[in-house]
């Protein structure tokens, strides 16, 4: 039976972050291990009475096939495997994986205890796990309860950069996902692979978790000189679909009439397609980003926009249509009531039946 299991993870010695990032990587790697979720990454202030460097330690959600003996001997190879020594109890090591949580069960055998003995001793336990575990998970009462006690203790923790952890995350990711296909990440050809892969990712969805386009100047002219439409077309836009996580890509056409004289820097525009572009998504909500954000930052009298894209996922896999354009348009305020306005709009693009792209 699977059962879902709560791991915690530490390191005090040499590049921490990389050690509990290749434990991962090697847990995850096993075809009886799923890694299900992964916690933040904590520093955290040394418990016991080891005088020794602060740890950095995460909480692991894995879903597994192995007995919990099984699961031991695996954690104690990658232990090894990762250069671990048992000199000091409770002293500075490369890397410690203890198994906290086995679903709801309570386990005693000569080797291991489940729920983890001194797992509700420990800010580093507690406050990581909390991050990925559900109300309904049986024990999710008692970890609340018992962080509000220890926030007294002597105990300190502390949120990691998001940035360097995802990147691990990302990596271990696409180990897991390397191995899953047939491949050998760890052949020549691939050794780079998931370090190459995280950093691209950092940068084409630099926008995933933000709402709002912030980097942009107005300005203010008379009315009559800027009542008409302004128009930057043939922007070149690349996103990744949000069914596939594939790229689309092509061009947009943005249009707007500016209300009481209140313009944009024109380089800003391209800018905000960038932005909107660098999550995962769809066109048609591409789309309406632009028109969303064109309106909270100028209120203009109207907007207008077309996108042109191609699909990767329409044209390297399914129906494999290659060249096939996919068009999406939108208007607001005045372009929706001024028929001329339109045109003018559909007009000026140039090409308003045949392609763009
Ligand atoms: N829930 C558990 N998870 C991992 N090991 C356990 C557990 N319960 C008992 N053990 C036993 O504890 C032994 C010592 O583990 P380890 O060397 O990691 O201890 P430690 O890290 O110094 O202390 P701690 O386990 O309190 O963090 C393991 O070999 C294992 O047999
Ligand atoms: N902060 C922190 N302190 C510890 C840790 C640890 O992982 N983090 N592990 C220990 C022995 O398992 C002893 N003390």
């Amino acid at each position: 039976m699977m059962e879902n299991v709560i791991l915690s993870l530490g390191s005090n010695i040499g590049n921490r972050e990389a050690y509990i990032n290749k434990a991962v990587a090697l847990l995850g790697n096993d075809p009886a291990i799923l890694i299900d979720k992964a916690s933040s990454f904590y520093e955290t202030s040394p418990v016991g009475n080891v005088n020794q460097r602060a740890f950095i330690n995460i909480a692991l959600k894995i879903a597994t096939t192995d007995s919990p003996e099984d699961l031991l001997t695996k954690i104690h190879q990658i232990e090894l495997h990762l250069h671990r020594t048992r000199d000091v109890h409770w002293g500075p090591r490369t890397l410690d994986v203890d198994i906290i949580f086995w679903g709801d069960q309570k386990i005693k055998t000569e080797s291991l205890i489940i729920p983890h003995p001194e797992a509700f001793n420990r800010l580093f336990v507690l406050v990581p796990t909390l991050g990925i575990v559900t109300p309904e998970f049986p024990f999710y009462n008692q970890i609340k309860a018992q962080i509000q006690k220890l926030q007294k203790a002597d105990q300190t923790i502390q949120l990691v950069q998001k940035q360097t952890q995802s990147k691990q995350v990302v990596e271990s990711a696409i180990r897991q996902i390397l191995n899953a296909i047939g491949d050998d990440p760890d052949r020549p050809g691939l050794v780079e692979t998931p370090d190459r892969v995280a950093r691209m990712y950092n940068e084409i969805f630099s926008s995933e978790g933000l709402d709002n386009f912030e980097d942009y100047k107005l300005f203010n002219t008379k009315e009559t000189d800027n009542s008409k439409m302004v128009m930057v077309k043939n922007i070149t836009f690349y996103s990744m679909c949000e069914h596939h996580m594939m790229p689309f890509w092509g061009k947009a056409h943005i249009a707007y009439v500016p209300d009481h004289g209140k313009i944009i820097g024109l380089s800003k525009i391209p800018r905000l397609v960038d932005f909107v572009s660098h999550k995962l998504g769809l066109q048609e909500k591409l789309t309406d980003d632009i028109v969303a954000q064109m309106n909270r930052i100028l209120a203009p009298k109207g907007v207008a926009v077309i996108v042109d894209s191609r699909h990767m996922c329409v044209e390297m896999r399914g129906v494999k249509k290659a060249d096939s354009l996919t068009r999406t348009i939108r208007f607001s305020g005045v372009f929706e009531t001024d028929q001329a306005l339109r045109m003018a709009f559909l007009n000026s693009i140039g090409d308003v039946n045949g392609k763009t792209i």
